[in-house]
């Protein structure tokens, strides 16, 4: 058996002395050794760069943990500290937003943030959109509620509006159908609502804490579904009222009392005119879908459920006014996937400095909706659905032709 050489240029040279081989291998065998000598050093070269970035990581943290503890710093320490934290911040400063925290989010990060998820506003002292329920202000009874009902991440009208409507502002969202603005509305409006008094007995009578109008049974029932989602979990009562049922059933469960109304706005000016309820407290309206509602007639009966509301709660015209904080204002939210000339008449006699919201294009369905054309001769295609169905379990809805 023969053995394998380790040809070093130290044995090298004694086997030249006695049998003074080939220069060429001799040749090789120092390049071989000079590039193990180079290995040796980059490696040595890695180990000390990852030591200091360890030494470097440990020194933030100790900062870090230095201003959690309040410990004050000489100004040495605290020139020192600035120079880190510089160091840091121009680390992070070429991160996608996705990866910063909301303290090192600039101008341009917030930018990229609304154009990843297709948002504009128009309108003055526009709130930062929320790119996280944690960062919302939704109060801790609310985060566990959405954590229960399975939402992961806000969708984009959410990550927009919502701030908005936490803030009391007035919001014009335009949005496609299925893009989640029942929760975008439905959220703030839980917190609005818990906020004040509990509703007792004595204050039923004076009718609900806000109203939601739809311009269809079915999209009330299902704005009814999504919101008892949440509601529940804090004890808030939701009550429809809707066309085709009984309206005196409907005025007896308004009777009884509930913080939320959910109607079309016929059958709701209806039991109004009855005097099944009031809107005396009611300070927090919904109009959703307004375009669909205008084109349907319903017009002078949203305005009629509007005005039925308290007009001084209205927020001043002037939008540089300055708002009471203890003051309770009216707050409109109106969602539409088009603006003609009778919705922004609406949004012009009942909204104040509203944030125009729009997601995506407004109108069209295309940023949503993806298309796939697969051809199938007629006798395949029951077998291909079935395939496609088992294999597209994550998609709520299919088309096919
Ligand atoms: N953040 C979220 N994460 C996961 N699912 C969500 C989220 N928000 C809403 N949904 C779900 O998406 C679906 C559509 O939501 P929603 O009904 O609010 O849409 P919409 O824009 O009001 O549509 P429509 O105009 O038809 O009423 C619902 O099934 C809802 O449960």
């Amino acid at each position: 058996m023969t053995r394998k050489r380790n040809w070093s240029a130290s044995y090298l040279r004694v086997y030249a002395k006695c049998w003074e081989p080939d220069a060429r291998l001799v040749e090789f065998c120092r390049e071989r050794d000079r590039e193990r000598e180079e290995e040796v050093k980059n490696r040595e070269r890695e180990r000390l760069e990852k030591q200091m970035m360890r030494e470097h990581e440990k020194e933030l943290e100790a900062v870090k943990e230095q201003l959690k503890d309040g410990v004050e710093e000489g100004p040495e320490e605290a020139a020192e500290q600035k120079q880190m934290e510089e160091a840091a911040f121009d680390m992070c400063v070429d991160c996608h937003w996705s990866e910063k925290k909301i303290e090192e989010m600039t101008e341009r990060d917030w930018r990229i943030f609304c154009e990843d998820f297709n948002i504009s506003y128009k309108g003055s002292r526009i709130p930062r959109p929320m790119r996280y329920w944690e960062e919302g202000a939704l109060s801790p009874e609310l985060l566990k509620a959405v954590q229960k009902v399975g939402y992961k991440k806000p969708s984009p009208i959410q990550m927009a509006a919502i701030p908005i409507g936490l803030q009391q502002r007035d919001v014009i969202g335009i949005a496609e159908t299925g893009s989640g603005k029942t929760a975008a509305f439905v959220l703030p409006l839980l917190t609005y609502i818990s906020k004040l008094p509990p509703m007792t007995e004595e204050i039923e009578a004076e009718g609900p804490y806000a109203v939601v109008m739809a311009p269809t049974r079915e999209l009330a029932q299902q704005i009814e579904d999504e919101t008892v989602k949440f509601a529940h979990f804090l004890d808030i009562r939701v009550v429809s009222i809707v066309g085709g049922q009984s309206i005196e059933e409907q005025g007896f469960k308004l009777k009884q009392g509930c913080e939320i109304v959910i109607a079309t706005p016929g059958r709701l000016l209806d039991c109004l005119e009855r005097r099944y309820a009031g809107l005396n407290q009611c300070n927090y309206v919904v109009l959703d879908e307004a375009d669909r509602m205008i084109d349907m007639g319903f017009e002078p009966q949203v305005m009629g459920v509007l005005d039925a509301m308290p007009s001084s709660n209205l927020k001043p015209e002037n939008e540089d006014a300055e708002l009471d904080e203890k003051k309770i204002y009216r707050t409109t939210y109106m969602f539409s996937a088009t603006m003609p000339p009778a919705v922004e008449r609406l949004a012009r006699k009942y909204l104040r400095n509203p944030v125009v919201v729009t997601i995506g294009t407004a109108g069209t369905a295309a940023d949503l909706i993806t298309q796939h054309v697969i051809r199938v001769n007629e006798t395949e295609k029951l077998d291909r659905y079935e395939n496609i169905f088992q294999a597209t379990g994550g998609f709520q809805n299919i088309v096919g032709f």
